[in-house]
């Protein structure tokens, strides 16, 4: 895990055109998911393209500690011999959950519902974010939560094997908090409703069906889902292939678009239609991508993205509705912005200041010490793109998705951009810097 002491400066230069085929990493959300319900089902479940980022391998530990078996074949293939619902064991020692929020907010609905007490702890980014979200809900199931002061980790859960199942409407978009309830109706008898004002990414619906679980979705009127399951429920061991990030995609796909002369394919990438808000809003600031080869394959849809820079991006604005489909994407579309014609305006990212930095804050100061012209009004973010002088050193505060949108941004500013920690790239992208190197990258280590 990253540490004040082993901060990794790094720093990106102009290049030339990016050129090249890549796939990105598994996708994070469906990786913590497969490992959690592979460990809460009966039998064995084999797990192929799994992410190895520092998130997930917190989850797999976690999952060990709870009683699950999970080891890896020297060809990547992992196994988790579940326990079953119902039967988790009590940890004999703190759970660290690094820098993962969907970890430990996932794992806080699993075991609420399970006879034990769980201590969750993580690194100084995951300490400082709310946990009061799931521990309301998750406590009118009747577990009992103590965190520190504003809901903050470390954090015990006191679970309860007598859960009375609830209704409850989310206050804000969040598959995290929506999968925490739902998790902990697997193990509540009778039926746990979710209700979400706007839809969220659907990776725990999907994929509970997948184990066997029988989950309802409706469709309301205002567009919003009411989703239920009825418990307690058995879960059986499914084999998962886990596509491809596109939170990671969004990497090669914003650095080829604003570099002329660039060509990239990018391949295999999980087109789920809730993930998928980026891809919408890049072709509508006039980006030259093409989906190619769009299948179904382990119940999602995946497709190979072609991207070339020989449009320039114009400003637009995104619509607030859009943004559960593209919330982690924003720091990286901030980049696009500063290259494009004219403004571009992000609505509605309250959410962003409860990630794994205040990613407004941190987007702006970024924004500042490259003199990107931006302001904040409200919650909506607004950049004016054109040439981008660089040249500044960017805080990441602990935060992947700040460190790689910065990097970046530094392919073609006018002086080298600099980051003060690459370190957290490893949370969610591990093999970020090669394979963007691979493309024609200049990244070199810097010494601040
Ligand atoms: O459920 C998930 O896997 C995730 C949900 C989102 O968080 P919120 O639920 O807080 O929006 C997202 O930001 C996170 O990276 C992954
Ligand atoms: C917000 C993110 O992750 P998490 O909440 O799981 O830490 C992210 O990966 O951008």
């Amino acid at each position: 895990m990253s540490s004040a002491q082993s901060k990794r400066p790094l720093q990106s230069a102009k290049c030339g055109a990016l050129v090249g085929d890549v796939r990105v990493p598994g996708d994070k959300s469906i990786s913590h998911r497969s490992l959690m319900f592979g460990g809460l089902a009966e039998g064995e479940t084999r797990i192929t393209g799994l992410l190895e980022g520092e998130d997930v391998l917190a989850t797999a530990d976690a999952m060990r500690k709870l009683g699950a078996k999970v080891t890896r074949d020297e060809d990547g293939t992992w196994h988790v011999r579940g326990v079953g619902v119902g039967a988790l064991r009590e940890p004999d020692s703190v759970i660290d959950m690094g820098n993962a929020g969907t970890g430990i907010r996932l794992l806080a609905g699993i075991v609420a519902t399970h006879p034990i007490t769980t201590f969750f702890t993580g690194d100084a980014s995951l300490c400082k974010r709310p946990m009061g979200r799931v521990a309301d809900p998750l406590a009118q199931f009747g577990a009992k939560f103590v965190t520190r002061d504003q809901g903050r980790p470390p954090m015990a859960v006191i679970g309860t094997d007598e859960a009375l199942p609830i209704t409850y409407t989310l206050p804000m978009a969040s598959a995290q908090v929506k999968s925490a309830v739902l998790l902990a109706g697997l193990n509540t008898a009778g039926t746990t409703t979710v209700i979400e004002p706007k839809p969220s990414r659907d990776h725990t619906e999907r994929m509970l069906r997948h184990f066997g679980v029988e989950v309802d979705v409706q469709v309301n009127d205002d567009g919003g889902r009411t989703i239920s399951l009825t418990g307690p429920c058995t879960m059986t061991a499914a084999d998962i292939v886990v596509p491809t990030d596109p939170s990671s995609a969004a990497f090669p796909l914003v650095a080829a678009l604003i570099n002329p002369e660039s060509k990239v394919t990018i391949r295999d990438v999980c087109l789920n239609p809730l993930r998928t808000g980026l891809i919408t809003t890049l072709i509508e600031m006039g980006g030259d991508i093409t989906i190619t080869n769009e299948r179904e394959e382990a119940g999602e849809t995946i497709g190979d993205l072609v991207v070339t820079g020989k449009n320039r991006l114009k400003g637009i604005t995104v619509p607030a509705e859009r943004a559960p489909s593209m919330i982690d994407e924003y720091p990286v579309l901030a980049v696009a912005a500063a290259y494009a014609e004219g403004e571009t305006r992000m609505c509605d990212l309250a959410e962003l200041r409860v990630k794994e930095s205040d990613r407004l804050a941190a987007v702006a100061a970024g924004l500042a010490a490259n003199g990107v012209i931006h302001r904040i009004e409200g919650d909506d973010l607004i950049v004016t793109g054109g040439v981008v002088p660089g040249g500044g050193l960017v805080e990441t505060h602990l935060d992947h998705r700040i460190a790689m949108s910065f990097l970046v941004l530094g392919i073609g500013a006018e002086k080298p951009v600099k980051v003060d920690d690459a370190a957290p790239i490893a949370t969610s992208f591990p093999v970020f810097e090669e394979m963007m190197a691979g493309l024609g990258t200049s990244f070199a280590p810097s010494n601040r």
